[in-house]
């Protein structure tokens, strides 16, 4: 099943926080079409980790090379041009504006370099865009709200409107912090079948989840980061039986 061609990887970095060493000698591959989970106890370093590869961090040594180029020292969007989209774990929209809207917007970011609000006058008259963000919103099954305010919906919505806001750009790389956060278990289940579908169309993600159902369900690979080191890499079978693993969480506050 391994097609052995890295798309991402995280090359021998280390960050460190004036004495503390948050990440260290992290060297991470994913391959593309897969689904690699980054888990690990509370201040493991994961969310470092991904800030690391979006740009919002530099490393203090060490590198990310994503399909052939440097991330290292270019700017988050920069890097989100690149092929690499975000869905965070608190979601970023524009409350006082349609669901529809919203989905829009990314797509015209891509197209134009950016988004201004003096652009919202003209995005009704985008027909293609629209109808891309329509098609998108039926994706992840939330046609029927698209004309609803984004600030109104539940936190499940929003989660996956958001989504289809990171789909609408068409990445290389989706990465996912924590998808399920704060979701009851029928919301989580329903973002675990939207996410077995969009891996069904190849795309590559790097997801940080703490909920090992979600994890399980989702993931061909775990690394697993403890104290900021990657303390187990593997398939789920692999990881599950690791008795470092077992130590890190029994350890920790999880
Ligand atoms: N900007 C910062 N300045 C100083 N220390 C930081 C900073 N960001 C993170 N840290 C520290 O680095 C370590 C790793 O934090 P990080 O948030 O990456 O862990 P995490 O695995 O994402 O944790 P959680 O599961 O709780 O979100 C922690 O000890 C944290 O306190």
């Amino acid at each position: 099943m391994s097609t052995s061609n890295v798309v991402l990887h995280v090359a021998d970095v280390h960050k460190r926080f004036g004495g503390l060493h948050a990440l260290a000698d992290i060297d991470l591959q994913v391959e593309e079409g897969q689904t690699h989970a980054i888990i690990g106890p509370n201040g493991a370093g994961k969310s470092t980790l991904l800030n690391v590869i979006i740009g919002k961090l530099a490393p203090s040594s060490g590198q990310v090379v994503f399909d052939g180029a440097i991330l290292t020292g270019r700017k988050p969007f920069e890097i989100n041009q690149l092929g690499i989209a975000r869905v965070f774990q608190t979601p970023e929209i524009f409350a006082d504006l349609s669901v529809l809207h919203n989905v829009m917007i990314p797509a015209f970011a891509k197209r134009d370099g950016a988004f201004t609000l003096n652009m919202l006058r003209s995005l009704d008259s985008e027909t293609t865009i629209r109808q891309e963000a329509e098609h998108m919103l039926e994706d992840v099954g939330m046609l029927n709200r698209r004309d609803m305010h984004a600030g109104s919906l539940s936190r499940g919505d929003k989660r996956r409107m958001e989504l289809a806001m990171c789909l609408i750009q068409h990445p290389r790389l989706l990465l996912l912090d924590e998808p399920t956060a704060g979701m009851s278990r029928h919301d989580t289940n329903t973002t675990i079948d939207l996410l077995k579908k969009i891996k069904s169309r190849g795309m590559t993600k790097v997801i940080i989840e703490h909920d090992m159902h979600v994890v399980f369900s989702l993931a061909d690979k775990i690394s697993v980061l403890a104290q900021g080191r990657i303390i187990a890499d593997g398939t789920p079978d692999d990881v599950r039986g690791n008795p470092k693993v077992q130590e890190a969480y029994l350890g920790g506050t999880h």
